[in-house]
This record gives structure tokens, C-alpha cells and sequence, in this order.
């Protein structure tokens, strides 16, 4: 059968054809929880980057050690993505640092699989699996790709003796590094460490960062989340999120808690740990932090979560007014990319990935690790400036969104790979097709994060807009260029017809239509004005006022809905981002997860298409 358009959406197109990748992550799973010893970034990166290149129409196969004795001999991870969990060593978990001696009966394993599937490239993750690619090369030709996601050098600079893994490590990162056809630097600073400590050759390395994947980070829900976390409203809440290892400085954190002025008083949320409930005897380093804590007095102020599920991280996300991560040093850094992707200010230490993720002065701030007194300041600076910490909320969204999403991120490894496999791209996208793809791709992603999260904003919004209807009063709608279309779009569904063939005449009227009153009260008076003035003239009490704006931020359109507050009409306000200002003045805001203006125009109008059913239904329902 052929298949229908919509059908053929996803795939490797028309620019690679399919890829058989063998993915190599000897500790970090794609199926362990998050959080432990052991577990954090890697093993999100593995997993979003095979589902992702599964995605593109690329076959991936992940190779990982097994961990337990209950896990089949292959779990689908999706579609074209497999994990296969290999043996080696006891199946049961073990320290990274105790897992080099197992490699080559993982190597044995993985090369059996490759006779069979003859993979076009191996990706290694982490030096262990760089190891077993080498292998792999020397044995069957099979060329491969490295992420190291860490540095030995690097580690034993900044952990001296706490580095437990053995110095055979250098070589064989030396090892890699010659023989790999591809190496994948994560951030500026690796790029430099491999040239600079490796003597990586320039021609080998691609700069490709780490992803968060806006399915899973949208911003919006505070007081929901807030409410399920049980964290009071009022509360100003920092988050830190990540493994508990001392690396990641949440001592410096908790320092720089007891630091805040007094009217400053903030609670700290430290996600992460070995287990569910937060124990001292399975993760030592929640003991250790338990004791700054009661020695800078700030013990009642410090919650200990423990470990939490992906699917549950939103919520702590969202429920923060400031995201921290001040490790010593971080060769990604993941959890910043999916606090700026929720909504929220971050303020890291100015190392490895985070110097390049956050953008200091604009999404958030840089201070120098382990300096307690320069992160309680920058931690000051947002907590005590509600406006400007929205306004790097907003930039935050808008560079995640930009630069950083896993679907970005494959498309560019899938590249690299298939240059580095010896393959060049079929036949090169025109600059056209591809920015008509991506319009295409960026819609569906919005709809399905909006599909989700403004559900229930929908039917309160045509609740309030019936409501009125009912008590005879109207809706005064406005919005500015494609929003100011958006209104009349609005006020013609529902003053002329919309599904149904014969009801009542509605009463809508779209502020912005008026040429003569806008054009008088912009040239005599101003044009912030020229929607207020339209509401103190035509609202009555039980009117609402309807603001669209994708930003939130058009100053007649909050003027519109303070006025419209003032006289004590109802207000509801059709918007994006973060939902600027107008988010927090309408006592019902639709806010579309995106950053993107023409985005979120888009699910703008199928929002007001679902108002004006729901509306139309009430009023006229269906005999
Ligand atoms: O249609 C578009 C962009 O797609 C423009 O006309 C856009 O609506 C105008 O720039 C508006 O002035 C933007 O205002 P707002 O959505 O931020 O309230
Ligand atoms: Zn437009």
C-alpha cells in the first residue's frame, strides 16, 4: 500500500541512507535509574542519542554490561534501538573503577554480535568501551566513533588520590584517541583538554554537545508542582540535582545557602542518591552533606529528597526559582540544559560544559567552583529580582531550544558517523527543504508537549468564555500583528459561524480592529494605552478580557488585562515562553511550551478552533 504523506515523516530522508551502529556503554545503562554513584548524564546521553538516531531510521544496538541477573538477552528500546546486556563479570552492580579487568570478555561478546549484524561503526562511551572499539577495529575492521564523556587526566587533576581508577587509564585513553575515526568533544573545553592533554588530531574532532528533550522539559505548573512536592508557594527554592559524588560541590552550596541575607531565607532541594528515601549508609556523601549543613546551621532549610525517577524530575524543575550545579569540574553537565528547558534561572560553576551551556548575564551565572560567597551573591541577584529572573527564564528557554535538543544533537552525530563510517550524505537537502522539515518537526514537537500540558487550560478557558456568554455579558479580545489576526479570527468564529449552522450571534469584539480609535489614541495619546482605554470604554462588570500575545509581554496587552482587573472584569490571556507578564495577571493563562513566536502562533489558532467548539457546544448543544 502506498503510504499516505504524514506517513513517511520521520526516517533518514533523503539525506543518509540507515546506519548499523553498535553503541558501547560498558557501565551506564540505558535502563538504570538515575541519580546513584554511577549513574547521571551518560546514561541519558546513551539513551537519547540510540532512541533519536532510532528515530532518524538508523539501527542501533547498545552494548552494556549486565547488571542483574532478571534482565532478558535483548530489551527493545524502541523502534530500530535495542539493549543488549552483556556478560561480564558477576551480574550484579559494580564500581565503574572495578570494571576495566572485565573488558575483554565484553569485547569477546560484542564482537560476536558484530560478526553476525556487521555493523557500519561502533560508538564507544567512555574509555572502557573506546577500549572495546579499538578491539573491534583491530579484529574486523569495524570503524568507530568515541564520546569520552570524561577525562582520565582531567579527573586525576582535580581528585588526586580519590581518583580509583587505575593510571593504565592514560594509555588507553592515549590508545583511542589515535586509533578512533571520529572523536566527539561535548563542550569547548573538552575540544581543548583532548588537543591540548591527548594531542587528539583537529581533523578527528567534532564538536557536539549533550541534549535535553522537550517531551520530557517543558516550562509551566509551579503551584502544581509545588503543591505535589509539598513546597509552600511563598518559599523561595533552589534546586541541586545530580549524582551525590563530592565532585558536584553541594557542600558549596550549602554553604552559600548560610550566606543569604536574612530576608533572603531560601530552602534548598538536593534530588539525587542511592536510594528512593535519602540514607547516609547506601550514599556517604548525603552524611557528609547532612554535616555542613548542621555546621553552617542551615540543617532545617536543607531538604534531602533522595533518588527520583526521570519521569518525576519535571516537577522539581519547575518548582524552583533557581537551579544550582557548582561541581569542581563537569565535562557536560546535563541537568542545567533541563532546568533552563523548564523555565528556571541557573546559576553554575564556570567549568567545562556548564561555562558553555549557560550564557552568564543572560540565562543564568558563572562563579568559580567551590567559592561560597560568590554563588550566595549571584543566588541574591535572582532570588530578589523576581523580574529579571524571569527575563533569563526566557533567554534560558530560548538557547536550550535553540541549540541543545537531543533531536539536534543526533541529527548532527548521525552526520559525523556516517562521514566517519565512510559514508557521505546521498544527496545534500536543499537549505529549503530542510527549513520546511524542520517547521514541520518543530510543530509536531510543540503540539505533542502542548497536547499535554494545556488540556485542562482549554476547557477553563471556554468555560470562562461561556460562563460570560451566559450571563449576557461579552468578551473583548485583543493581540498585536499575527495576534491582532488571531483576534478577529476569534470574534468572527464566534459573532458569525463556526459548526454549528444555526445558533445565537455571539458577542466578540476584537480591540484591534478598530483603525480610527487605534490610530487616534497611538498618535494623541500612546500605544500602550489603546486597548485599555477600549476596556474602561466598553467593559461592564462580568466582561472578559482576552490578551493574546506569544511573549507575554506586549505592554497594551498587559495594560489591557490590569485595566480590565481594575474594573473587575474576568481575564484570560492566550500566550508563550514563559507567559511573561500577562501570566501573571489573567485568572486564566494558556501558555504554549515554546519559545518559538510562529510556533506557538500555530497552536495558538488550533487553541482558539477548540475554545470556540467547546463554547459553541454550550451554547447551542447538539440535539
Ligand atoms: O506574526 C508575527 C510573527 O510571526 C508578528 O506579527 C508578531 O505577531 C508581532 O511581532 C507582535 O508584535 C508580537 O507581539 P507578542 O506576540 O509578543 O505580543
Ligand atoms: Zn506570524
Amino acid at each position: 500500500m502506498k503510504p499516505l504523506p504524514f506517513e513517511t515523516g520521520a526516517g533518514v530522508g533523503h539525506s543518509q541512507s540507515p546506519l548499523r551502529i553498535a553503541m558501547i556503554s560498558e557501565h551506564a545503562s540505558p535502563l538504570a535509574p538515575l541519580g546513584g554513584r554511577d549513574s547521571g548524564g551518560q546514561n541519558v546521553y546513551v539513551a537519547q542519542v540510540a532512541r533519536h538516531l532510532g528515530r532518524l531510521g538508523h539501527r542501533v544496538d547498545v552494548f552494556t554490561r549486565r547488571d542483574s541477573p532478571t534482565l532478558p538477552a535483548v530489551v527493545e528500546l524502541a523502534d530500530g534501538v535495542r539493549v543488549i546486556p552483556v556478560d561480564a563479570g558477576p551480574p550484579a552492580p559494580l564500581a565503574k573503577e572495578s570494571l576495566l579487568p572485565l573488558m575483554p570478555a565484553f569485547t569477546r561478546e560484542v564482537a560476536a554480535h558484530a560478526r553476525r549484524e556487521r555493523y557500519d561503526l561502533a560508538h564507544a562511551n567512555f574509555f572502557m568501551s573506546g577500549l572495546v572499539a579499538a578491539e573491534l577495529k583491530r579484529e574486523l575492521g569495524v570503524p568507530f566513533a568515541v564520546t569520552f564523556h570524561a577525562l582520565g587526566k582531567v579527573r586525576r587533576q582535580h581528585q588526586g588520590q580519590a581518583d580509583g581508577f587505575p593510571d593504565e587509564r592514560f594509555a588507553i585513553e592515549a590508545r583511542v584517541v589515535g586509533e578512533a575515526d571520529l572523536i566527539v568533544a561535548e563542550c569547548p573545553q573538552d575540544e581543548v583538554d583532548l588537543m591540548t592533554l591527548y594531542a587528539a588530531d583537529p581533523e578527528k574532532l567534532v564538536m557536539i554537545p549533550c541534549g535535553f528533550d522537550p517531551e520530557e522539559f517543558w516550562p509551566g505548573g509551579r503551584a502544581e508542582a509545588r503543591a505535589a512536592l509539598g513546597l509552600a508557594d511563598g518559599d523561595r527554592v533552589v534546586l541541586q540535582l545530580g549524582r551525590m559524588v563530592p565532585r558536584k560541590g553541594v557542600d558549596n552550596v550549602i554553604r552559600a545557602l548560610a550566606r543569604l541575607p536574612g530576608e533572603l531565607r531560601a530552602r534548598l532541594v538536593v534530588v539525587g542518591g542511592e536510594s528512593r528515601r535519602p540514607d547516609p549508609a547506601l550514599t556517604p556523601e548525603i552524611g557528609r552533606l547532612m554535616a555542613v549543613a548542621r555546621d553552617e546551621g542551615v540543617a532545617d532549610r536543607v531538604t534531602f529528597v533522595g533518588s527520583r525517577g526521570r519521569g518525576e524530575l519535571r516537577d522539581y524543575y519547575v518548582a524552583a526559582d533557581v537551579f544550582v550545579s557548582t561541581p569542581w569540574y563537569e565535562p557536560f553537565g546535563i541537568t542545567p540544559l533541563e532546568a533552563m528547558a523548564c523555565g528556571v534561572p541557573v546559576v553554575g560553576a564556570n567549568v567545562g560544559g556548564i561555562a558553555h551551556t549557560v550564557a552568564h548575564g543572560e540565562t543564568g551565572y558563572l562563579v568559580p567552583p567551590s567559592d561560597p560567597d560568590a554563588l550566595a551573591d549571584k543566588l541574591a541577584l535572582v532570588l530578589s529580582q523576581p523580574r529579571l529572573a524571569r527575563r533569563l527564564a526566557q533567554l534560558g528557554l530560548q538557547r536550550v531550544h535553540a541549540l541543545f535538543t537531543w533531536e539536534k544533537v543526533a541529527a548532527r552525530l548521525a552526520d559525523a558517523f556516517a562521514a566517519a563510517a565512510g559514508r557521505r550524505p546521498a544527496q545534500a537537502p536543499t537549505a529549503a527543504f530542510a527549513a520546511v522539515d524542520r517547521g514541520f518537526d518543530d510543530l509536531l514537537a510543540v503540539l505533542s508537549r502542548a497536547k499535554t500540558c494545556l488540556r485542562d487550560d482549554i476547557v477553563r478557558a471556554a468555560d470562562l468564555v461561556s460562563g460570560a456568554f451566559a450571563r449576557g455579558a461579552k468578551v473583548l479580545v485583543c493581540g498585536n500583528g499575527g495576534s491582532a489576526t488571531d483576534a478577529q479570527h476569534f470574534a468572527a468564529e464566534l459573532v458569525g459561524r463556526f459548526l454549528a449552522p444555526d445558533r445565537a450571534a455571539l458577542p466578540v469584539i476584537a480591540l484591534n480592529a478598530d483603525t480610527a480609535v487605534l490610530t487616534a489614541w497611538a498618535n494623541d495619546v500612546g500605544y500602550a494605552d489603546v486597548f485599555a482605554r477600549q476596556v474602561r470604554a466598553y467593559g461592564r462588570p462580568g466582561d472578559v478580557v482576552f490578551g493574546i500575545s506569544t511573549s507575554g509581554r506586549s505592554a497594551n496587552v498587559v495594560a489591557a488585562l490590569k485595566t480590565a482587573r481594575d474594573c473587575g472584569l474576568r481575564t484570560f490571556a492566550l500566550l508563550g515562553g514563559t507567559g511573561g507578564e500577562a501570566g501573571d495577571l489573567a485568572d486564566c493563562a494558556l501558555i504554549v511550551p515554546s519559545p518559538d513566536t510562529q510556533r506557538i502562533q500555530e497552536v495558538h489558532t488550533l487553541a482558539l478552533h477548540l475554545i470556540c467548539e467547546l463554547v459553541e457546544a454550550r451554547v447551542a448543544p447538539s440535539s
